[in-house]
């Protein structure tokens, strides 16, 4: 029941510009967090939704612009979590006179269902927005206000959310969990006196708006005519940001917590280098698109050639998306299998691959046979992401054990090491080596005990559960 990583934004414009092709573009920006569906939401309309990505609407963007004018909105794309992906469960959702957006996983709905009525959970038809949305309007309908009620609601529930919601009374409100596991910042436009909110800074950059910062993990933020209002609703100081963003989910154009993505991501790779320093490799390459920049940093440290040996095919039918994050294992394996390698660059070297992350294996597979056939005389790995062997239940789609390329499924304890050694006999590699959680938090300049390591540690404490693991198959009814 557990996957996530949406885009979300926010905007409301002081001046009472249109704020509609503004959402549109931060949606755009936003994409690389969700593929499957997108959506725009304004006070007192039914949400506008669509399947596919924000570009292949762009036939209707005048009339949508022309139709939902407003000074105040809010935007989604989606990366399905809990409920199909369809347009029904795409977001923003509309519950009484609140539109919600949501980046996030409120893992225990079903524990939630019980608390809301009237729907029946199954894992294909619940989503985790809606029963958390339809638990927010009740707990307001009962103390009035949304702080007190995202108060009551990050106690009832387990996971992970970055809100935006907009109401028929013309506010559009933000609120980040009190762990700030997902990103979320405040951006300001000048020349039309607006507001945004975002998952990232990209989506400020892409509409000429400027950092202002963070949303701090507990803070809601209001912004109406009266200006931007800001408070706690919980005052937690223990946080837990995903460090799964800072090797894969963010663009490297964004800053997170301080940290711009693209140089947290070339000093992840040299840190990586100091950790295994293959010193005897021909050249460095990165697995296109997201390793780029930490194969470079790598590289450079390592005083070894960089080389672009692989090369993702933007024609075909799924081209330009991100596998990891597509909802089926067959599309997933179709993105992959369309990666051409450059035999020229490839053949006869010692050639040292790096990714940011080895979570299915889809990808490392299918990229090492490749890389054999263009000859590779020997095949190096290094991924900067710790070896995960936990699901995630505050962000990512891995929900599972199971599913986990580092599953053994016979109920024997392995080491880490014996598990790197499985690994890497499966994908076919010479060697294989993972990042750990110490190099990686320093290599991005914070504390690792702010951050998020729950997939390679099976901490579960910042969760405040203890998981009985189950199978894909009982979490989303595939
Ligand atoms: O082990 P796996 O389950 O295959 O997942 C990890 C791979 O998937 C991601 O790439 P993706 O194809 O999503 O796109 P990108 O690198 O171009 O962003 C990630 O960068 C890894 O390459
Ligand atoms: N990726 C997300 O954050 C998804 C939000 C929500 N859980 C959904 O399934 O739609
Ligand atoms: S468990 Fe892993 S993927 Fe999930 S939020 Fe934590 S670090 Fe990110
Ligand atoms: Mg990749």
């Amino acid at each position: 029941m557990v996957k996530e990583n949406c885009g979300v934004v926010g905007i409301f414009s002081l001046d009472g510009a249109n704020v509609i092709p503004m959402v549109i573009d931060a949606l755009r920006a936003l994409q690389h967090r969700g593929q499957e569906a997108w959506g725009i939401a304004v006070p007192k309309k039914q949400p506008y939704k669509q399947l596919g990505l924000v570009s292949s609407g762009v036939a209707d963007f005048d009339k949508v612009t022309r139709e939902y004018e407003s000074s105040a909105a809010i935007g989604h794309v989606r990366y399905s979590t809990m409920g199909k992906s369809n347009l029904e469960n795409a977001q923003p959702l509309k519950v009484k006179d609140l539109c919600v957006a949501h980046n996030g996983t409120i893992s225990n709905a079903e524990e939630l269902t019980g608390m809301v009525g009237g729907c029946t959970f199954t894992p294909q038809n619940v989503s985790d927005t809606l029963i958390a949305a339809q638990r927010l309007v009740t707990l307001m309908s009962e103390n009035g206000k949304l702080g007190n009620a995202l108060s009551i609601l990050k106690n009832e529930m387990v996971g992970s959310f970055c809100f935006t919601f907009v109401s028929d009374d013309n506010s559009v409100y933000a609120a980040r969990d009190p762990k700030g596991f997902r990103p979320m910042v405040l951006g300001y436009r000048k020349d039309n006196n607006t507001y945004i909110v975002a998952s990232e800074s990209a989506a400020l950059s892409a509409m000429g708006a400027q950092l202002v910062r963070d949303v701090k993990p507990g803070e809601l933020l209001k912004i109406s005519p009266t200006g931007l209002e800001s408070e706690m609703f919980s005052q937690e100081k223990k946080y837990a940001h995903c460090s799964f963003e800072f090797t894969y989910f963010a663009h490297p154009s964004s800053v997170m917590e301080g940290s711009n993505i693209y140089l947290a991501r070339k000093r992840i790779g040299q840190f990586l280098a100091r950790k295994f320093a293959i010193k005897d490799a021909d050249i460095v390459i990165p697995v296109p698109d997201s390793a780029r920049p930490a194969a470079l940093g790598y590289a450079q440290e390592l005083g070894v050639p960089f080389e672009e040996g692989l090369l993702k095919d933007r024609y075909s039918r799924k081209g330009p998306l991100r596998s990891f994050i597509e909802p089926h294992q067959s599309d997933r394996v179709e993105i992959n299998r369309w990666i051409i390698p450059i035999t020229q660059v490839i053949s006869g070297k010692h050639v040292v691959v790096v990714d940011d992350s080895l979570v299915r294996g889809t990808s490392s597979k299918a990229i090492i046979k490749a890389l054999r056939r263009a000859g590779a005389r020997k095949i190096s790995m290094v991924i900067t992401f710790p070896q995960i062997q936990f699901p995630c239940y505050a962000g990512i789609d891995f929900p599972s054990q199971d599913e986990l390329v580092t599953y053994m499924g016979d109920g024997r304890k392995y080491s880490e090491e014996e598990i790197t050694e499985k690994v890497r006999q499966l994908i076919g590699a010479d060697f294989l080596g993972y990042n750990d959680a110490k190099n990686l938090a320093a290599a991005v300049g914070m504390d690792e005990n702010s951050m998020c390591f729950t997939c390679s540690s099976g901490d579960y404490s910042t969760l405040g559960i203890k998981p009985m693991f189950k199978t894909r198959a009982e979490v989303r009814g595939e």
